[in-house]
């Protein structure tokens, strides 16, 4: 049986880039940039005030202190967007937070550090300061943000709001980002049920592996189908298959183990698939299969336990997506464990654990008890999987644990 890594990159051996198109700005939030984002400006775009007070040259208040304060006339008032483009330089131009600093002029005084001299309309007509300014007091400098030319998401980003603020401050209107790849899901198994306003019969259960896979892609942005039931019926499983759609990714739940009605596998080889691989060293998932329709669609057979499920959608078909969106590697974050943990076997395990504060900020990791993957329950309380590698079995309090969060595709991640 192959190991988790030997998986991940026979999956990436077939993962093929997913075409592009333009978007405007505002609806790329959670999509992913198919190109480098480069500023088409300089942010800010001409040096400014920082602060609302009085723009000043630094050199004419070299010889100012508490002893000897110096007076300037004030010339002009600067709202943010006015451009004062000549002024007389030993005078005071008021200006407001954002204003185009006048030119020759380089340095800025808040108006709470100055005393401000009025006329009779209560207009401020000259400034006494106390103390030198020096070059560049209060100024925002021209490209101090952004340069012209600078990348400000590299190709496979997930754009997030800050990537938003970026492109409308440096002048992109648009962008190029990857199709999301469509899914399409189906499940085994003639015990599962779709009818859940109806009592079940003896022996079925509600399906609750679709409802789970659906609301995770839909929670991500990624469109995803569900095409219903197939129970034990092989004809169903062929004609499902040749049913032409859109979709990148087939995925099915059930049907993949050992028993008599596991028939995926066959069938899928006698449908011309490539069975990429068949089982793998993990634990929950073991029977989980990949291959290549004959169309070069992709196709994850989950296992139907619903927590193999969860972790095949996880940790197999997530990555798949990042390849295919041109996103790196998933990077994965550490915690320190509550209690000490035994794992049995040498089967890479994805455990349902839960991340908590204690009362001196301390995050905390907790592998919670039920971690069979018939339970659903564990998911009620549950934040993160926990992961714990092949070679590991005994764990200690306060070791470090690799952690992943449950959604696919967490903001900013
Ligand atoms: N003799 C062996 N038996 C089993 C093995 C094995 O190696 N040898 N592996 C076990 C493991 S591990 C798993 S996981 C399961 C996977 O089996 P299948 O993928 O063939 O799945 P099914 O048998 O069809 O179903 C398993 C289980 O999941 C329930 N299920 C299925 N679909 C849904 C759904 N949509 N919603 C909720 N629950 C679902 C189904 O009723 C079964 O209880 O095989 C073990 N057996
Ligand atoms: O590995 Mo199965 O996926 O535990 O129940």
């Amino acid at each position: 049986m192959i190991s988790y890594k030997e998986a991940l990159a026979l999956i990436a051996n077939e993962a093929n880039f997913q075409s592009s198109r333009r978007v405007d700005r505002n609806e790329a939030l959670g999509l992913i940039a198919a190109a480098d984002v480069v500023a088409q400006l300089d942010v800010p775009s001409f040096d400014n005030s920082a602060m609302d007070g009085f723009a000043l040259h630094a050199i004419k208040t070299v010889d100012t202190n508490r002893q000897t304060p110096n007076r300037f006339k004030v010339s002009h008032c600067l709202a943010a967007g006015d451009v004062l483009d000549s002024a007389d330089q030993t005078l005071a131009v008021e200006i407001m937070t954002g204003a185009k600093m006048p030119s020759g002029f380089d340095a800025v005084i808040p108006i709470e550090k100055v005393n401000t001299i009025t006329n009779e309309n209560g207009e401020t007509v000259e400034i006494e300061i106390n103390a030198p300014l020096q070059i560049g007091d209060n100024v925002r400098y021209a490209g101090e943000d952004f340069k012209s030319g600078q990348i400000i998401a590299t190709k496979g980003t997930r754009l997030h709001a800050g990537h938003i603020a970026a492109m409308a401050a440096t002048g992109i209107h648009e962008v190029t980002v990857f199709n999301m790849p469509e899914i399409e899901i189906f499940t085994t198994g003639k015990e599962v049920s779709d009818a859940y306003h109806v009592p079940l019969k003896d022996g079925e259960i509600y399906n609750s592996n679709t409802p789970y896979l659906l609301c995770q892609f839909k929670a991500s942005g990624i469109p995803a189908m569900y095409m219903g039931s197939i129970g034990d019926d092989e004809q169903a499983f062929v004609d499902t298959l040749n049913v032409s759609t859109d979709a990148r990714i087939v995925i099915s739940s059930g049907a993949v183990s050992m028993g008599k009605w596991d028939f995926i596998p066959d069938l899928l080889k006698k449908n011309g698939a490539r069975i990429i691989f068949h089982g793998v060293g993990i634990k929950p998932g073991k029977p989980i299969l990949f291959a290549v329709l004959k169309d070069g669609r992709y196709y994850f057979g989950l296992p139907g336990n619903p927590v193999s499920t969860a972790v095949g959608l996880r940790f197999f078909i997530q990555p798949l997506i990042r390849m295919l969106l041109g996103m790196p590697p998933e990077p994965f974050h550490y915690a320190e464990l509550r209690h000490d943990f035994q794992k049995k076997g040498d089967l890479r395990n994805f455990l349902k654990a839960r991340l908590d504060s204690d009362d001196h900020g301390q995050t905390h990791l907790t592998i919670l008890d039920g971690q069979q993957s018939f339970k659903i329950s564990p998911l009620l309380d549950m934040n993160c999987w926990a992961i714990i590698n092949e070679r590991q079995n005994e764990l200690c309090k306060d070791d470090s644990v690799c952690i992943a969060p449950m959604e696919l595709f967490p903001m900013a991640f």
